[in-house]
């Protein structure tokens, strides 16, 4: 699903209006008559205390076609104006008129703090304050408006976004900005909703088709993706039945040291698990009969050295080369690790101490074999990078570096984003469960073993990511988010296929 910026929104709108030849009061009636439904549908005309606070913009126009609606349906509804500037617009001001005439139960203004109404633990609040109009923090009493709905224990509603939030930029300390339970977006998910430091105002989030021009949208190029169900459906290839393991290549897996060896068990079991005809591991005597005896299906090859890895031999015949897992930082790893870079013209995807001892020894980075996957936590990232002010400074940052490295960036996290040249593909899959020792071992054995399997590199990284997430959650599900373990994600990869590849409805969610 495209992710487009807000600008990028008020262009379809625009060319939606034009060609389908509507006015964009029908094209307001029609996305809120979308949020009707939603409310509809869940509260099943529930008597309950439902308030809605309404800018005097668009956003505003949304909430009161929503309250004409939900009143027509008998709902106890209650519509507060925050009026914070006389410059209505002109599809607020119609339907302004039209909840007027439908009803003696008026719009209540609010135009200072002495008006904020009661907010009670069971009430439902609608915020329709600010969309993606919004271009500037919020300021005197608005802002306690939204501080106050806030501290209220009110189930509250965003309704295209959370008051206060910008589509394009974070907002700074202390500036209000509404904290949803749940938000109702409408055509398309904005970037800030998936944002470490904004995702959290969002809530849950469902993403309403409001029918804006379908060519528009098709030709259009996003700021992001989000990757959901159909997206990674699309990147599947299915198995011939004429085949043998040769056809699903080989994995190598480099790594790991003494009291680390379970890394290479989880990645390595991740890599068979996602389908690699063979997977051999490279590592430190020590682990030998750890991993002959945790994983019978691999096979193993030791370094000269009990501990540590000192002498990769880098003429072995694999199709990928997973390297970095448990491997720590010693000077003799570091050496051998220069050397497979430099004679290796095989696709790597390199995790843990491999991406630490870049960040130590940047002059490596020249040597990175082109579309190499990287797949850093923000440490991680930060080590490689250096710091960034915010979100969308790492963003930029993410981008310059892997357009002078020529590599694809896998930044791990509650919702992983790849970068990849100018692209941004965002997962929509897995869950807090997920933050458990190994999960970054297994999510590096699975784009290894997609890779082997000759999907392209960053195929590999966005399906991989999602495959890793979707086996996450039928983890979670199974186990509770305490319960699970990363190799319980490793094991449950083949339900994760089973599930891209099930016939069940999807729905406009995007996972
Ligand atoms: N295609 C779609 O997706 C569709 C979108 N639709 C809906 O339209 C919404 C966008 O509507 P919008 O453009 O009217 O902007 P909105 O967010 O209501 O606010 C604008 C007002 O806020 C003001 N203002 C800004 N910042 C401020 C501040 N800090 N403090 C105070 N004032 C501030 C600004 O005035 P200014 O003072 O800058 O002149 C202006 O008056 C969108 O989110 C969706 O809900 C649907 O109806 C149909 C299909
Ligand atoms: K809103």
């Amino acid at each position: 699903m495209k992710i487009l910026t807000a600008s990028q929104i008020k262009e379809a709108d625009e060319i939606t209006i034009k060609n389908q030849n509507i006015s964009s009061e029908d094209l307001m009636e029609r996305a809120a008559t979308q949020v009707f439904n939603e409310i509809h549908k869940r509260l099943q005309g529930a008597d309950l205390p439902v308030k809605i606070f309404c800018g005097i913009g668009n956003n505003g126009g949304d909430g009161l076609v929503i309250a004409r609606l939900l009143m027509e349906h008998s709902y106890n509804v209650k519509v507060f104006i925050v009026n914070y500037s006389d410059n209505r617009s002109p599809d607020f001001l119609s339907n302004y008129d039209k909840i007027k005439n439908l009803s003696h139960n008026w719009p209540e203004l609010l135009k200072g703090e002495d008006d904020f109404p009661e907010i009670n633990r069971g009430d439902f609040v609608i915020d329709a304050i600010f969309g993606i109009g919004l271009n500037r923090p919020l300021e005197g009493w608005v802002a306690k408006m939204v501080n106050f709905l806030n501290a209220s224990s009110a189930f509250i509603l965003a309704i295209d976004m959370p008051s206060g939030l910008f589509s394009d930029k974070i907002p700074e300390e202390g500036d209000a900005v509404i904290m949803a339970n749940f938000t109702l977006t409408f055509q398309t998910p904005k970037l800030v909703f998936f944002l470490p430091e904004t995702m959290e105002f969002v809530g849950d989030m469902q993403v309403l088709e409001i029918g804006l021009d379908r060519d528009f949208l098709s030709k259009i190029t996003p700021s992001a993706q989000l990757i959901g169900r159909q997206e990674a459906q699309n990147l599947y290839n299915p198995r011939n039945k004429n085949s043998h393991k040769g056809n699903y290549g080989h994995v190598l897996v480099a790594g790991g040291s003494y009291g680390k060896i379970g890394s290479i068990v989880l990645a390595t079991t991740a890599s068979l698990r996602t389908g690699a005809g063979l997977s051999t591991v490279f590592i430190p005597k020590c682990g030998y009969e750890i991993v002959q005896t945790a994983l019978p299906e691999a096979m193993v090859l030791t370094d000269a050295n009990y501990e540590m890895l000192t002498d990769i031999k880098t003429d072995l015949d694999a199709d990928v080369i997973c390297f970095g897992m448990g491997v720590g930082r010693d000077k003799s790893t570091v050496e051998t690790f220069k050397e497979l870079l430099k004679e290796t013209k095989k696709p790597m995807v390199i995790d843990a101490d491999g991406l630490n001892i870049l960040s130590e020894y940047n002059e490596l980075l020249q040597h990175l074999p082109e579309n190499t996957v990287l797949t850093p936590h923000p440490k991680e990232l930060q080590r490689l990078i250096g710091e960034w002010t915010d979100d969308f400074d790492k963003i930029r940052k993410v981008q310059e570096f892997i357009k002078k490295r020529k590599v694809i960036v896998v930044l791990k996290g509650a919702h992983t984003f790849i970068f990849e040249q100018e692209n941004i593909y965002i997962n929509n899959t897995g869950n807090p469960g997920m933050a458990t020792a190994g999960s970054g071992d297994v999510l590096s054995g699975v784009i290894a073993g997609l890779i082997s399997q000759k999907y392209e590199p960053l195929v590999a990284a966005v399906l991989g990511v999602y495959l890793h997430g979707k086996s996450g959650d039928i983890s979670a599900e199974k186990l509770g988010y305490e319960g699970m373990i990363s190799g319980d994600i490793a094991q449950n990869m083949g339900l994760a296929f089973s599930d891209l590849l099930s016939e069940k409805e999807n729905g406009a969610r995007a996972d």
